[in-house]
C-alpha cells in the first residue's frame, strides 16, 4: 500500500482559496498512490483563531467539492486533512446555533464521503480551539480494501485512550493530520511513535510546515510502522513524503508478540489505607 503524506506550507501570503486549488492540485499528483494525507486546517492554519469564524464552511462547502474531485480525479483514498466547520444550526452536540467543529474528511477514490471527524480533544486551554470550537464525541473508523483507518486530529495525539478506543473497533492505521508548533518538536516524534507501539498499528501523522499567526510549524511529518520503526520522516518545509507499508505487518506483529493481548481491565482504584479500619 502507497500513502503520501503532504506537509503543506501555510503561511499568511496565500489566500484561503489559491491554497485550496493548489492543494487540489498537488492531490491529483498522487494518483497511484492508495491513501493521501493532508494536515489539520490547513486552509487558515491550527493557530489562526481569528480565521476560524471567517473562514468556516458548511461540510459540504469549498473544500468539501475541492477535495471529493481531487479525490476522485486521483482516484486515491484521501484523509483531506480538517477544515472549520460550520455545523447547521442545531445539528452540533452543543447548544446553540451554528457551533464550530474541527472537522476532518474522508473521501473514497470515486470522490464519496466515507467518514467525518469532529476533533475530539480541542487544542488551547481556556482560549483559542477550546473556546471557539465544538468538541467532537465520537471515535470513528474507515474500512478501505486490506485495512482499516483509525482517525484523530493534532492535539488528540496525547490522548492514548482516544488511540485504544480506535484500536478496538479495528483500526490498524491511525491517521492522524496535525499543525502542530516547532517549539513541541520533540513531543511530536516521541508521542506518534508511543502510539504505533503501544497499539501495534501504523502511525501517519501530518503535519503543516510554514509560519502562522507567528507560530513556526514543526513540520516533520512521520510514519511510524508498528514496531515503532520510523519509515519515513519529512524535513521543515512542505514537502510530500511518500512510503510503502504493508497493513498484514499490523497482525503480524499483534501475533509475534501479543501484548494486546494482556491488557488488564477493570482495574480496581487504590486503596486508601488512611480510610480504613484497622482490622486484618
Ligand atoms: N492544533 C493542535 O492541536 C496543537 C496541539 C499542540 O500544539 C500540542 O499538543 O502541543
Amino acid at each position: 500500500m502507497r500513502a503520501s503524506l503532504i506537509q503543506i506550507g501555510v503561511n499568511e501570503d496565500e489566500s484561503v482559496d489559491s491554497r485550496r486549488q493548489r492543494v487540489a492540485g498537488l492531490v491529483r499528483e498522487q494518483a497511484g498512490a492508495d491513501l493521501v494525507v493532508l494536515p489539520e486546517l490547513w486552509t487558515t492554519g491550527a493557530f489562526a483563531y481569528e480565521a476560524f469564524n471567517r473562514e468556516a464552511e458548511p461540510l459540504e462547502g469549498p473544500t468539501y467539492e475541492a477535495m471529493a474531485k481531487a479525490a476522485s480525479d486521483a482516484g486515491v483514498w484521501l484523509h483531506a486533512g480538517s477544515i472549520p466547520e460550520r455545523a447547521a444550526p442545531g445539528s452540533g452536540s452543543a447548544a446553540g446555533d451554528g457551533p464550530l467543529y474541527n472537522t476532518s474528511l474522508v473521501f473514497s477514490p470515486s470522490g464519496e464521503l466515507a467518514a467525518a471527524y469532529r476533533k475530539i480533544h480541542r487544542f488551547g486551554f481556556d482560549k483559542g480551539e477550546a473556546v471557539l470550537m465544538g468538541a467532537g464525541q465520537e471515535l470513528v473508523t474507515v474500512r478501505m480494501p486490506g485495512t482499516t483507518l483509525g482517525v484523530a486530529t493534532c492535539y488528540d495525539l496525547r490522548f492514548p485512550e482516544l488511540f485504544r478506543g480506535l484500536v478496538d473497533a479495528g483500526a490498524e492505521i491511525l491517521v492522524l493530520p496535525a499543525g502542530w508548533p516547532e517549539r513541541r518538536r520533540a513531543h511530536w516524534t516521541l508521542l506518534a511513535q508511543a502510539r504505533a507501539v503501544e497499539n501495534q498499528a501504523f502511525v501517519l501523522a501530518c503535519g503543516t510546515a510554514g509560519t502562522h499567526a507567528g507560530v513556526p510549524q514543526a513540520g516533520h511529518s512521520i510514519v511510524v510502522d508498528p514496531w515503532g520503526e520510523v519509515l519515513a520522516e519529512a524535513g521543515p518545509d512542505e514537502e510530500i513524503l511518500t512510503v510503502d507499508l504493508d497493513p498484514a505487518k499490523v497482525a503480524g506483529t499483534r501475533e509475534q508478540f501479543p501484548a494486546l493481548k494482556d491488557r488488564v481491565l477493570g482495574l480496581r482504584p487504590p486503596h486508601d489505607a488512611s480510610s480504613s479500619s484497622s482490622s486484618p
